[in-house]
């Protein structure tokens, strides 16, 4: 006779792959990998390997806009879905894939939080200073980070017709953005242009935790195991030398200062939040999570339009074109152009744009968890309550059912000379959620296109760009460098900068 514990064995696995095999039915309507239909596995490869946004961008190619990618988790790039998916009034609600961009060991954050109401009541809050409209001028202190980056280049970088010196595009703008957030959020500046160096370890502890992370987002009982008080205290904390920990006590550091018996008053975005009441540990989430996802993709939205521009002469040559026009016509302020200058230069614009549609900054999934009555999707296929859904942000960007058979192709004319109507309006449409969308859409949205548009027309006014250590892998030389969201990952970027004689 089979001993009780042989036979209970036996009833788990029965139990296991009876799920097993209704969870593979419950999607099999959605093809994908096979591998996906029945494990995680899949994904945790795919998100960790580096090229995430190639093996998923084929997904869409093989599978049609909406693939399996695991045995609950569909991954799409139809744009009507992800619409659906972000609108105000959706009940689509955030996944457990972003437990793991909860950065703070005891709070979550805005980026984190799947609370619907506690979400809203934070992102109406927290409006107001990130737009500017609480603080400084965003665009003064946008301009002041672009005046000390242009040194930082001409102490730094700068070649001549004499000696070559590597100017690596991926520090360079990783430092500007990171000093920048670091001056509009708590009116401090990190100080990685002035020392030509990364103080805190940081950049390094991001390269290293951005694999890990995408388990976390993937893997949310791992997550539910870190938050248990033993293991908390082996994590990083406020007293670690470097990396997050040293993120940690900056941000304990800087909000300290806004409390106690003589508060440090700033029109900042730090300022803005204090006034709106929020706690001190509230607001050394926040201040994390701001650090991080202020500097990175903009950081990538910049040095790969720079780099784009850099390696197509017609394109160099049309944009300078534009910029050397508007300024000999008194038409640029000097030391740099203001926002509204911009915004009345079309090809400026229109590389910026394609900028991010052709090297999407974020690729990560961002999943949904579909509503417990389930969907129906725009094609009539059901998605069963709970699945995720994620985005796949660089299929849906080189989708040509929507920008042509040229999609994979940076070329910014095709935002200024599209005969069809209908068409250019169902390209921007898509292109607009590179921001994100609705009720989840990017908060620092005015805070990136101003330092995009400027610091774009300002380095291409100013230097000459020579890409001479790109790392050349087949046709997609650049996308090769990148893990997730491009950011840190793009290391050792060899690009020449020349003074540009006729400034
Ligand atoms: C080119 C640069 C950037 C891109 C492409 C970008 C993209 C995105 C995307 C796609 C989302 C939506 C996430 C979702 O669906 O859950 C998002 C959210 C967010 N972004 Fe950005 N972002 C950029 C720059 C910035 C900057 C500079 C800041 C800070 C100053 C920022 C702050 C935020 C915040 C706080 C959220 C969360 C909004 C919420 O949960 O309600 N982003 N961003």
């Amino acid at each position: 006779m089979a001993s009780l514990s042989t036979l209970l064995i036996a009833g788990l696995v029965v139990v296991y792959v009876t799920r097993l095999i209704k969870r593979y039915y419950a999607l099999s309507h959605f093809k994908g990998p096979w591998l996906a239909g029945f494990s995680r596995l899949y994904q945790a490869r795919v998100d960790s390997s580096g090229d995430m946004h190639i093996h998923y961008n084929r997904l869409g190619e093989n599978y049609g806009s909406t693939a399996r990618i695991g045995p609950n988790h569909l991954l799409t790039r139809d744009p009507v879905l992800i619409k659906r998916m972000s609108a105000a009034n959706s009940t689509y609600t955030r996944s457990s894939w972003y437990n793991g961009l909860r950065l703070h060991p005891k709070l979550d954050n805005v980026v984190s939080l799947r609370d619907e109401v506690s979400h809203a009541k934070f992102r109406k809050s927290l409006a107001p200073g990130y737009s500017g409209k609480d603080t400084t001028p965003l665009e003064k202190s946008v301009d002041e980070c672009l005046v000390q980056l242009f040194d930082f280049i001409k102490t730094h970088h700068l070649s001549s017709d004499k000696k070559y010196v590597k100017a690596d595009l991926a520090r360079i703008t990783t430092f500007f953005t990171l000093d920048v957030i670091s001056t509009v959020a708590f009116g401090k500046q990190f100080g990685f242009m002035e020392s030509n160096a990364d103080p805190f370890g940081y950049i390094e502890h991001i390269q290293e935790a951005f694999p890990f992370m995408h388990i976390l987002m993937l893997y949310p009982e791992i997550n539910n195991i870190l938050r248990i008080p033993f293991i908390q205290r082996l994590l990083p904390d406020a007293t670690s030398k470097s990396g997050m920990g040293r993120a940690m006590a900056f941000a304990q550091d800087v909000v300290s200062e806004r409390f106690g018996s003589t508060p440090v008053v700033r029109k900042d975005m730090l300022g803005s939040f204090v006034s709106k009441g929020f706690s001190k540990t509230q607001l050394e989430s926040e201040t994390l999570i701001q650090i991080t996802v202020g500097s990175d993709s903009t950081a990538s939205g910049i040095r790969m339009t720079l780099y784009n521009i850099a390696t197509n002469p017609s394109i160099l040559t049309k944009l300078r074109h534009e910029l050397d026009t508007a300024l000999a016509a008194g038409r640029l302020d000097r030391p740099v152009l203001s926002d509204q200058q911009a915004r009345r230069l079309p090809y400026l614009q229109s590389c910026v744009r394609e900028g991010l549609r052709v090297f999407p900054p974020i690729v990560a999934q961002l999943a949904k968890e579909a509503p417990p009555g389930g969907d129906v999707l725009p094609d009539g296929r059901f998605v069963p309550g709970g699945t995720h859904v994620g985005w796949n942000s660089w299929g849906l960007m080189h989708d040509t059912s929507i920008f042509g058979p040229d999609a994979d192709v940076f070329r910014p004319e095709r935002w200024l000379h599209e005969p069809d109507d209908a068409k250019l309006a169902r390209m921007l449409d898509a292109q607009g959620l590179v921001f994100g969308y609705g009720r989840f859409g990017c908060l620092g949205r005015p805070l990136a296109s101003l330092e995009l548009e400027k610091t774009l027309a300002e380095l291409v006014l100013r230097f000459d760009w020579h890409v001479r250590e790109a790392p050349a892998v087949g046709s997609a030389p650049v996308a090769e460098t990148q893990t997730d969201s491009g950011a840190e990952e793009q290391r050792d970027f060899g690009i020449q900068a020349q003074w540009d004689d006729l400034q």
